[in-house]
């Protein structure tokens, strides 16, 4: 193409200077909301001893409300709002922005929420695997009028590097599991309390206990078509989600504004020490 409008990310080839913009990109953090990702950024900012306080940072999607995107050095953050629709419309943009840049050895990670199945609230689990709602390690791409179905499997590697970073970041369970990503937060993740509810309680449990026993330890509404899409791409990718409640025992999640802002700092955090390990900024990787 002559030019290449990144429409949704108010960016293009012709209009900016990507590759002196995201050049030197190495790390690309992703999540749902707009104010947790402009959060991990300040915290970056910090984190990385950038100069400034990081207070004024600047919204680089600023012309389009559909994204928010922030720089700190090598980390870029984006929010991706909610589903597979939405996130998969970033990601192509993002991808080719990251191509337009020339950036070479990106790792892109989804730092977010989930529903936990079996395990304590505010655990870490980091996918090994994203699992659709049958359990299956596949994301299904309706492309023209045919199912093109595409894998989901994640960077094994990066995976246990972040596990083993867990270990040094204490204060929270982290652990590995299948992630299940559903296309809706309510029937389609087994809740009884949406507006509309068509099984019983027996059924539900029935459900979710089915899904713990093929390994799923969490659920998201992102996972399959992030790990498809960076997979074909050739990205190092990983998925790292709070939950913040278990589904075996209640649907409505009512934590307190503090503990739901503590909670979402801890992939944060963890992915910080991550990244901050992987700059040699603190001793070497495990
Ligand atoms: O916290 P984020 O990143 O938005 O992720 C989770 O939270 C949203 C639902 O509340 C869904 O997008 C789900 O995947
Ligand atoms: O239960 C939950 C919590 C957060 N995000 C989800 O998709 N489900």
């Amino acid at each position: 193409m002559d030019e290449d409008i990144l429409y949704h990310l108010d960016l293009g080839t012709k209009t900016h200077n990507l590759p002196a913009m995201f050049g030197d990109v190495k790390f690309v953090c992703v999540g749902g909301s707009p104010n947790r990702m402009k959060a991990f950024a300040q915290f970056m900012h910090k984190e990385l001893q950038l100069e400034g306080d990081g207070e004024d940072i600047e919204d680089i999607c600023a012309g389009t409300d559909r994204y928010c995107m922030f720089k700190t050095g090598p980390v870029l953050s984006i929010s991706h709002g909610m589903g597979i629709p939405s996130i998969s419309i970033m990601l192509h943009e993002l991808i080719k922005l990251l191509h337009h840049a020339r950036c070479c050895d990106v790792t892109i990670i989804r730092i977010g929420t989930s529903g936990g199945i079996g395990i304590a609230p505010g655990s870490v689990v980091i996918t090994d695997t994203a699992v659709d709602s049958f359990f299956k390690p596949r994301f299904e791409q309706i492309i023209l009028d045919n199912v093109v179905t595409r894998s989901t499997e994640l960077d094994k590697e990066l995976a246990t590097d972040l596990l083993n970073c867990s270990r040094e970041t204490p204060g929270f369970p982290t652990l590995i599991g299948h992630t299940m990503c559903t296309y809706d937060f309510y029937e389609g993740q087994g809740r009884l309390d949406g507006a509309l509810c068509s099984f019983s309680r027996e059924k539900k449990l029935d459900y979710l206990k089915r899904a713990y026993k093929a390994g799923v330890r969490n659920i998201e509404m992102e996972s399959t078509v992030f790990a498809a899409m960076c997979g074909l791409c050739g990205l190092r990718a990983a998925v790292v989600c709070v939950t913040l409640l278990d589904r075996l025992e209640s649907d409505q999640i009512n934590l307190s504004h503090d503990v739901l802002v503590e909670y979402q700092q801890r992939p944060q955090l963890l992915i910080s020490n991550f990244i901050k390990k992987q700059l040699g900024l603190c001793g070497q990787m495990s």
